[in-house]
């Protein structure tokens, strides 16, 4: 498509993540929390006195697509329907039909300041030649912006996620117009690198990000599942 100035920054980090994707979590990561298909791991980084541990949770949805769970997360209009932990979100800036810009303000986390949010949001798809499914990504970055002046006494955090996704088709049938969605899973990797900007209690944060990551990602898979259980599958 089109570039853009942000173009360079972008390829950049989504190359960063598909490579960082198939580091096993085996050296440096803890398991946190297992609920399911969800296994969320974290690995404990302080930087002077700061939480800045990275999260990353592998997920596996049945009867869903990587497309439609990139596309749900990417969206801007779904977003308040599944975000619990956002005051607001709006979007500022168009770059090109892949890639918008955000502004949200996060609840506050009690004892710490509110916190806001400013990233660039990128979605693709690609396929690599081993697998006839397209691999589907979501990446948002922080980004600074005109109109998303940092106003105290609101925190700017400096988050990098990625939500990659992959998409399994179970005993396919041979006409795979007749693939149903019982055939279908999204296997997904979440990362989350969030330094929340400002001094915030190590245990309280921890104990957050502890309930928050798993909470939000339930909530959207299911906010997922809802919505497309009687649609067309979106491959
Ligand atoms: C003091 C910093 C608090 C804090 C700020 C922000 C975030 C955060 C930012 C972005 C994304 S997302 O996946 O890109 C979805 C778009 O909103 C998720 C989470 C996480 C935390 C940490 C506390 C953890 C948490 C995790 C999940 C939801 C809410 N909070």
């Amino acid at each position: 498509g089109e570039k853009h100035r942000l173009s360079a920054e972008i390829e950049r980090i989504v190359q960063g993540h598909l490579k960082y994707k198939y580091e096993d979590v085996s050296d440096g990561w803890d398991l946190i929390h297992q609920e399911g298909e969800m296994k969320v791991y974290r690995r404990e980084v302080e930087e002077n006195g700061l939480v800045l541990d990275p999260m990353k949770i592998f997920h596996t949805i049945k009867g869903v697509t990587g497309h439609e769970i990139c596309h749900y997360f990417w969206e801007f209009q779904y977003r308040m329907e599944w975000e619990t932990t956002l005051d607001s979100t709006k979007i500022i800036e168009v770059l090109d039909p892949q890639t918008v810009v955000f502004y949200q303000v996060h609840k506050r986390v009690w004892p710490a300041a509110q916190r806001d949010s400013c990233f660039w949001s990128h979605i693709r798809s690609f396929t690599s030649s081993d697998e006839d499914q397209p691999t589907w990504l979501v990446v948002n970055y922080t980004t600074s912006h005109l109109l998303a002046p940092i106003k105290s006494p609101q925190v700017r955090i400096v988050a990098n996620v990625a939500l990659i996704c992959e998409t399994v088709i179970n005993e396919p049938p041979l006409n795979p117009k007749d693939i149903k969605r019982e055939n279908i899973e999204c296997k997904l990797t979440y990362v989350a690198f969030v330094n929340p900007g400002g001094w915030v209690p190590s245990a309280a944060l921890r104990s957050v990000a502890k309930r928050e990551y798993p909470r939000f990602l339930k909530r959207f898979s299911s906010y997922v599942l809802e919505q497309t259980r009687d649609k067309p599958i979106l491959f």
